[in-house]
């Protein structure tokens, strides 16, 4: 591994902003709103606490996980997507790096659904084992659901737009995807790779880890984002940046492996696949140059997954 990963190669000086959303929808609003722009400029990644999604819900979706993950192998294939890629891409249910690379883990299993719009729902690559883990999906996504609409809200405050910009922009139709990666857990003293740096090529990610791992770019360095209790991490995707021409920042990310098994589950908020995606004018004509193309988000995924590194690939190419 890379002399940069001593000591997690993580920076101690840098602290991971954490914003408190109780009171975001009432006295407390404005507070949060410049927060958020705060966290969006600087880093693109903050943490959320007092975000309405209960912790005993958090808590059993990582018990159900657990309980997927440690079922024999043979069992957890069942779940597979029945379009086997070979070529890059997301696989979708269950899946390995051996099977789809662009966004596999390194070392561990990985289970991916389309949750939003209902109708892209595959059911049969939902665990029926153990047997509440459909009913908590649902409910965790369809709380998930809530928060986008509430951040997306605060989003769209943080950057002078009405209230509603962000929801509309995206419509009902907005693609949610749930993925849970499960990272085995290290065999090496020293810290070594789960899931390669990458940026996210959605618009909004939403994650709650149940140890350490993740770890955001930050001014050249690496910077641990510390689990907290009943806390999600909440991450800018390519999208954001696209939209806000770069004010806003899709930053880049890895996962570390643990001394001890990990699990990550993350919420995905993505444009419609047909959605052009462009810099929002207001923005351009307040921080000029119009610096990012416009494109569908289908097309913007089916470059990215040309390439085969994680690595980000969106620059300014205007
Ligand atoms: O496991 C983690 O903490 C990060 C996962 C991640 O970045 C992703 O799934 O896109
Ligand atoms: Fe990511």
């Amino acid at each position: 591994m890379g002399s940069d990963l001593k000591h997690n190669g993580s920076s101690r000086e840098l602290e991971v902003p954490v914003i408190d959303l109780q009171g975001s929808r009432g006295e407390r609003r404005s507070v949060v709103v410049q927060q958020i722009r705060s966290a969006c400029v600087e880093w693109g990644l903050f943490q959320v606490i007092n975000h309405d999604i209960s912790p005993a819900l958090m808590k059993k979706m990582f018990q159900v996980a657990k309980e997927f993950f440690d079922l024999p192998t043979e069992e957890k294939w069942k779940y597979s997507s029945s379009e086997r890629t070979t070529t890059v891409d997301l696989f979708h249910g269950y899946g390995t790096k051996e099977f789809g690379t662009k966004g596999a883990l390194d070392q561990g299993d990985q289970l991916r659904h389309r949750t939003l719009p209902l109708s892209a729902r595959a059911y049969e690559q939902w665990p029926s084992h153990p047997p509440s883990f459909r009913e908590i999906e649902e409910e965790f996504t369809q709380e998930h659901h809530k928060l986008k609409e509430h951040l997306f809200e605060l989003i769209s405050e943080s950057l002078n737009l009405r209230s509603s910009f962000l929801n509309d922009f995206f419509g009902k139709d907005y693609a949610q995807t749930f993925l849970i990666n499960h990272y085995l857990a290290s065999v090496e003293q020293t810290p070594s790779m789960g899931l390669q740096n990458h940026s996210d090529i959605c618009a909004l990610t939403v994650l709650m880890q149940s140890v350490s791992g993740l770890q955001v770019m930050k001014d050249g360095e690496w910077v641990s984002v510390e689990p907290i209790q009943d806390a999600f991490a909440v991450n800018l995707g390519d999208q954001f940046e696209i939209l806000t021409n770069g004010l806003y920042k899709s930053p880049l990310h890895r996962a570390l492996l643990n001394s001890s098994e990990r699990f990550s589950v993350g919420v995905f908020s993505c444009p419609p696949d047909d959605k052009v995606v462009t810099p929002i004018p207001e923005l351009v004509a307040e921080f000029p140059p119009l610096r990012y193309k416009a494109s569908t988000y289908a097309q913007y995924r089916a470059e990215v997954m040309t390439v085969p590194d994680m690595v980000k690939t969106l620059t300014p190419d205007l």
